[in-house]
């Protein structure tokens, strides 16, 4: 890019890419893109297996869902989406049932066929302990939804490797992110879009950033370089948030996974489905994945080799990679003074924060997409085109 910027964006992840096409797009803007690592896309990057050729998801499954229409026509621009739907499995004390939560689990733990108001009936009888509205904290919530054994069965062992943390911590929140049905629909989102890119996930991305306004640098490290930027260049910041303001209210925490990917030569197929969940507590890695059986359309795929990937769960230090926000009361608290912070930086330098690194929130890719197209309207357009002041008042909410 031969003139300056008119926008940076730091980060190539979804939220990133989604503001940079729009003001590229929509506004004519130039946009430097700024990404530490040697690719972009962020933690949704995905590329073929060197071996097999089968496309891995480097970063853990990436599964496209959205209920959000403009989210769905947006995407829709970039990539055309299978018809695939996300079902999972989980293997407690050697037998196989469907998760999340559904008839037909509750019936294959019980041992006996039951209709839907018979199992309601049996998990009411063993959640009689604590009332849903009631719960608190992530076991409450759980043992309130499904009863007390299939609490211990699917979640305790499960959320013990996953967070590592007692569960009467964990919010709420955490187990209301999966659904439990009364019906045997197995699907694990109850999304009315679902599918995967169809030419893989890197396609998508790299149709985002093709535009001759936009300037992807890999392998840079924004906090190397920032000095060398026009001083008053305003910048959308994805990275993480206590980083941005040199850790000084104090680092919030993170889990980070490990992943462990392995090519199979003695079978095509390992485990039948894409993702297999480990519920018990002495099988140390949390789930299994299996590329192929994401795109079985797919049919250059071998026949007689596979690639699995296991993943492990594991607090962040510093220099591993964060995926899950903690949240603890004390996370809350640190994240309240950076955001206030936050909207000073806005205010003062034009600085705007997003993405689920720039926020400290959880967010699905759909949700990253719709808060960046949100930013871009509510922000983004309007300072360009009306030259509205860059004021940071409600900025960590979008
Ligand atoms: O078999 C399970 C599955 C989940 N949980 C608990 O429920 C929480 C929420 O479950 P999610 O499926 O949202 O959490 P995951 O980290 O397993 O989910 C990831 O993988 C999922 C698909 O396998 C979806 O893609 C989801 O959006 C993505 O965050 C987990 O943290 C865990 O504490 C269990 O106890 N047992």
């Amino acid at each position: 890019m031969s003139a300056d910027p008119d926008l940076v964006v730091v980060g190539s992840g979804f939220f990133g890419l989604t503001v940079a096409e729009r003001a590229a797009t929509e506004l004519g803007k130039r946009v430097l893109v700024i990404e530490r690592r040697s690719h972009l896309g962020g933690n949704a990057y995905s590329e073929p297996d060197p071996e097999t050729g089968i496309e891995v998801h480097r970063y853990g499954a990436h599964l496209f869902h959205t209920s959000n229409t403009r989210v769905w026509e947006y995407v829709n621009r970039f990539t055309d989406f299978t018809g695939y739907q996300h079902r999972v499995f989980t293997i407690y004390q050697g037998r196989v049932y469907p998760m999340p939560v559904n008839l037909a689990t509750i019936c294959e733990y019980a041992g006996r066929a039951m209709s839907p108001d018979e199992a309601r009936a049996w998990v009411a009888e063993h959640a009689a302990e604590i009332d849903v509205d009631d719960a608190q904290n992530f076991e409450e919530k759980g043992v309130a939804l499904v009863g007390r054994p299939l609490y211990e069965a699917f979640f305790a062992g499960y959320t013990a490797k996953q967070w590592q943390t007692d569960p009467k911590e964990l919010p709420a929140s955490i187990v209301s992110r999966l659904p439990v049905r009364y019906t045997f629909d197995n699907r694990y989102f109850s999304d009315t879009y679902e599918g995967l890119p169809v030419d893989g996930y890197t396609a998508w991305l790299e149709r985002m950033a093709d535009h001759p306004l936009i300037e992807v640098r890999l392998d840079t490290d924004w906090f190397d370089m920032r000095d060398s930027l026009p001083a008053d260049v305003p910048t959308v910041y994805t990275g993480p948030l206590d980083r941005y303001f040199d850790f000084s209210e104090g680092e919030l925490g993170w889990r980070t996974l490990d992943f462990e990917p392995e090519v199979l030569t003695t079978t095509g197929d390992f485990q039948g489905t894409p993702v297999m969940n480990y519920a018990d507590r002495d099988v140390a890695y949390t789930r299994i994945h299996e590329f192929r059986h994401f795109h079985p359309e797919r049919k250059h795929y071998p026949t007689d080799k596979t690639i699995i990937m296991k993943e492990y769960s594991r607090f962040a230090e510093s220099g591993d990679e964060p995926y899950y926000p903690i949240n603890t009361a004390e996370d809350r608290a640190k994240l309240e003074r950076y955001r206030e912070l936050a909207r000073k930086e806005a205010t003062n330098r034009r600085v705007l924060f997003g993405g689920r690194l720039g926020t400290y929130k959880y967010l699905d890719m759909h949700m990253a997409i719709g808060s960046a197209l949100t930013l871009f309207e509510n922000r983004i357009a309007p300072w360009f085109t009306e030259g509205e002041s860059f004021d940071g008042a409600d900025l960590a909410e979008a």
